[in-house]
């Protein structure tokens, strides 16, 4: 009987584990290995079993195996699958799983790209769109009959161009080899990854090469916008699987960008960044032979019409017959794109868009089955992905190695005329060169994100679960930029994530985030201007416009406010816990409304990103669909994310010489101190470092929560009476989710009745709601948060961890020594001694020295 194909994949990694003895093959690429070929479930079953042969041949290599196993495997796993199984990782398909070894049978089988990343503009369900899916094949019996030196396939696929030309079948190794030498392909990978590497090679790499003659077929445009990338592009796979010559094209069109409100979405930096990210992509596309022409989105007065008139100017010069895109998903850009593709699609030209911008398409993210509780929490939307899981997003994709060439380029502008790096001059015309900074703190090419993934893999990822808070150490990835702009797609990231030998659930799940964003974004297209909550848009908020430059400049006498402030102005970026720390001084204590902490992140981030900016600002500011159960201390969180005051020193320098203790708080230093400090004559309050612009900051909280509780109270029909949670106006969608009807349904349904759905409300609140006066260190609830408060919890249990293993180790040795001492008399024929049991005992209190029992209260941050 043949054997079946599990034992066949058993047979084959037995034989793999030979290379391991004869040191071929490292143990952890091995175990990757079994991870690729029996996918996690079955490793985790078999893994122990094909090993076995080694307990007895190398007991040393066998136990390195099995701890790579237990480590793997460890306690946190659970957590991850379950996050994978939300975001559908798991469900890959089999071809995606084939080894190493079997990639030359790939070459002759169908090569798709993952019918989950096809977006289809005009439908509304994830499941009509997998059917249309583009499937370019190759056709088996052509590909293994040469022609000439090369192999000629014939290619076939969905779109109503048939090209009947031969490929020829390119030198992927060399080709690959060249682009490990710039770094695309990531030389620097543990060996973990190879195989992974391998199976995406699979799925693109060999999709190259055209002869001459097929250089006369129609050429494809690929439209890229933000998905500035080479490796994992569905879109640019796609683009080569229509076997055609490719034309990669930029679009800039900022009104589009911006849609109908405020939104400010390409500041400053974000254009430079794209600047740079663009010049990057076209060197990255001239060393595989190609070119990225760039266009002014031009033509009509109507400028929801603008790329669209550009694309149609193209298709015109350039004849091509298809257009290809990565989706994006701003409400006010995916209806731009609907207009697109119907247009094109009526003038004869076939166009697609393919999903890889979040790991879920958010407009196939429904709450059905999981209904409304909880909504706005990572929590709730993860079970809405796992409750509807979509289609499974499928392996990464290698960059191609070659793009075939148009005979012919259409004309384009250079770059620099899309005037996105613009740089001011002076009267005597010398530049004002604002970026240099942001220059030497970021590589802007795609290698650089993979260059800082891998770092992040090795280094910061150990650090992030408990320590992610730091501003003085980089233990958080630093990759949002290239996230923002698709130079790494999130499916890799995830993906190197899950293979790195330290995984964090924590980190992972910050992609959930992302994705909620998104998805709150397309629920509500004004989250970036209108606050959710409808009675905190009647706050009482501050028109200090000293206030927010000091804030927008660094220049608030907080130090700890300040680095972050400057920090951000000079690089572009801070870090998620900074990011809360000058959030909540410019809302809880400026009283400055969070739409210009937005737009001053918009203008000033390197990662800008409408969505998930405007979703944390609305949070922070207390009207999006969750609450930040915290304030952050402008002091006091620094006993967190800069406890040696070294984040200070580096962006403040002017305070570099205060002590440690002070540094946070110069204007409790000792006038003698202060003159002492400091090369050039000491720190001078209000002249070299700022004074504060408000010294009252438990007065001012105090008026925060007031100043809630009135607006509360005043529009009491959006609070909930039972629960004291503030109530929402549904969007129809969510409305026809819990109803169960169309969208349209619930629109008239919505329109005689509104629908209010409370939400997560602070508790600090609910509380001053019942006492409107009371101040904020007489309400129980206060969410300020004190940074030494959770530092001293970790190091709470960190001692109690500690002092419960010796206790226990020394108990057990106690124990061990009274048996001895026990069997010994009685063997002698000696009186028993009395049991511990009958000594008196006293049940510690929290004053003993090294006591055991915790005291003093908790609070946590989400
Ligand atoms: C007021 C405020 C505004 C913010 N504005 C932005 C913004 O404009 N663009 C932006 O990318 N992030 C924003 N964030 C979220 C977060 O601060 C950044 O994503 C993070 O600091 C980027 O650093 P990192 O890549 O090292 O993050 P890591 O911790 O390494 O996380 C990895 C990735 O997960 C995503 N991510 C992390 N945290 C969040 C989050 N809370 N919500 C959604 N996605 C998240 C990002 O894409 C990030 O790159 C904001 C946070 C706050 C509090």
């Amino acid at each position: 009987m043949a054997p079946s194909a599990a034992e066949d994949k058993t047979l084959e990694l037995r034989q793999m584990l030979r290379e391991v003895l004869v040191g071929r093959e490292d143990p952890e690429g091995f175990f990757a290995m079994c991870l690729s070929v029996l996918g996690h479930q079955e490793t985790r079953a078999q893994f122990q079993s094909i090993i076995k042969p080694l307990s007895t041949a190398n007991i040393r290599l066998h136990s390195v195996l099995t701890s790579i196993y237990h480590q793997y495997f460890s306690k946190t796993e659970d957590e991850e699958l379950q996050l994978a199984l939300t975001l559908s990782l798991l469900e890959m398909e089999d071809n995606q799983m084939l080894p190493t070894n079997q990639d030359s049978q790939l070459l002759q089988s169908e090569i798709s790209v993952s019918p989950s990343s096809f977006v289809q503009l005009k439908s509304t369900s994830q499941g009509q769109n997998t059917s249309s899916a583009p499937t370019g094949s190759w056709n088996k019996d052509q590909d293994t009959e040469p022609q000439k030196s090369s192999h000629s396939v014939n290619p076939t696929h969905g779109t109503d161009q048939e090209p009947s030309s031969s490929f020829s079948k390119p030198d992927t190794v060399n080709k690959r080899d060249q682009m490990t030498e710039e770094g695309l392909n990531k030389p620097d990978k543990p060996k973990r990854s190879k195989n992974r590497r391998q199976r995406r090679k699979g799925t693109g790499q060999q999709l190259v090469g055209l002869s001459s003659s097929l250089l006369a077929t129609p050429p494809v445009v690929l439209w890229f916008r933000r998905d500035l990338r080479l490796c994992d592009n569905p879109a640019l796979i796609g683009s080569l699987e229509l076997g055609a010559p490719v034309i990669p094209v930029f679009i800039w069109s900022p009104e589009e960008e911006e849609g109908p409100g405020v939104t400010v979405a390409m500041g400053g930096a974000c254009k430079y960044w794209l600047h740079q990210a663009l010049s990057c992509l076209c060197a990255s596309l001239k060393r595989i032979g190609s070119h990225l022409i760039f266009l002014k989105a031009s033509g009509e007065a109507n400028k929801v019409r603008s790329s669209l008139h550009t694309l149609e100017q193209l298709v015109k010069e350039t004849g091509a017959r298809t257009v290809l895109a990565n989706a994006v998903y701003e409400p006010w850009l995916k209806e731009r794109d609907a207009a697109v593709v119907s247009a094109l699609q009526e003038g004869g030209v076939e166009c697609k868009m393919f999903h890889s911008y979040c790991l879920r398409d958010p407009y196939s993210v429904s709450t059905e089955g999981v209904g409304l509780r909880g909504i706005g929490s990572v929590s709730h939307f993860m079970s809405c992905c796992r409750q509807n899981s979509g289609s499974p997003m499928g392996a990464p994709l290698d960059a191609p190695a070659t793009l075939p060439t148009p005979a012919r380029w259409p004309q384009g502008v250079p770059l620099e005329s899309l005037d996105l790096a613009r740089m001011p001059r002076r009267k005597d015309g010398t530049i004002v060169d604002w970026a240099a900074n942001i220059r030497q703190a970021w590589d802007f090419s795609e290698a650089g994100a993979h260059a800082r993934l891998d770092a992040f893999l090795h280094n910061g990822v150990y650090r992030y679960e408990k320590e992610s808070g730091r501003a003085d150490a980089p233990n958080t990835s630093s990759l949002s930029p290239y996230l923002h702009f698709g130079q790494l797609s999130p499916r890799w990231l995830l993906w190197d994530a899950k293979g790195a030998r330290c995984r964090s659930p924590k980190f992972q799940r910050k992609l959930a985030w992302r994705d909620l964003a998104y998805w709150q974004l397309t629920l509500f297209p004004d989250l970036p201007w209108e606050p959710l909550r409808p009675p905190y848009k009647a706050l009482r908020w501050s028109t200090d416009c000293s206030h927010l430059k000091a804030w927008q400049r660094g220049k608030t006498g907080y130090p700890l406010v300040d680095a972050a402030m400057r920090q951000l102005w000079q690089t572009g970026w801070m870090n998620n816990y900074m990011r809360h720390v000058v959030a909540s001084f410019l809302i809880a204590y400026l009283y400055l409304p969070w739409q210009e902490g937005y737009r001053w992140f918009q203008d000033t981030l390197v990662d800008a990103d409408v969505a998930i900016d405007a979703m944390m600002w609305q949070n922070g500011g207390m009207s999006g669909l969750d609450h930040w159960n915290f304030v952050m201390h402008p002091v006091d969180a620094a006993m967190t994310c800069d406890p040696y005051g070294s984040y200070v020193r580096k962006w403040c320098p002017e305070l570099a010489d205060l002590p440690d203790e002070l540094i946070h708080k110069p204007w409790k230093c000792p006038a003698s101190m202060l003159r002492r400090a400091g090369e050039a004559g000491g720190v001078a309050l209000g002249r070299t470092y700022p004074e504060r612009i408000i010294t009252d900051l438990e007065e001012r909280r105090s008026r925060s929560l007031q100043d809630v509780a009135s607006v509360r109270r005043e529009f009491g029909q959006y609070v909930d009476k039972r629960s004291g949670c503030d109530l929402l106006p549904l969007p129809p969608r969510l409305v026809s989710e819990a109803l169960g009807s169309s969208h349209e349904e619930a629109a008239v349904v919505g329109e005689g009745r509104r629908f209010l759905l409370p939400l997560i409300t602070r508790m600090e609140f609910k509380y001053q709601l019942e006492k409107p006066d009371a101040d904020a260190a007489s309400n129980p609830f206060n969410a300020v948060l004190k940074g030494y408060v959770s530092r001293k919890r970790d190091e709470t249990v960190a001692f109690l961890n500690e002092r419960d293993f010796k206790a226990s180790a020394m108990c057990e040795g106690v124990q061990r020594r009274e048996r001895l001492e026990r069997d010994h008399r009685r063997m002698e024929g000696l009186p028993s001694t009395p049991s511990p049991g009958a000594r008196a005992r006293r049940t510690p209190t929290a004053k003993d020295r090294f006591s055991v029992v915790p005291s003093g209260s908790i609070t946590s941050v989400n």
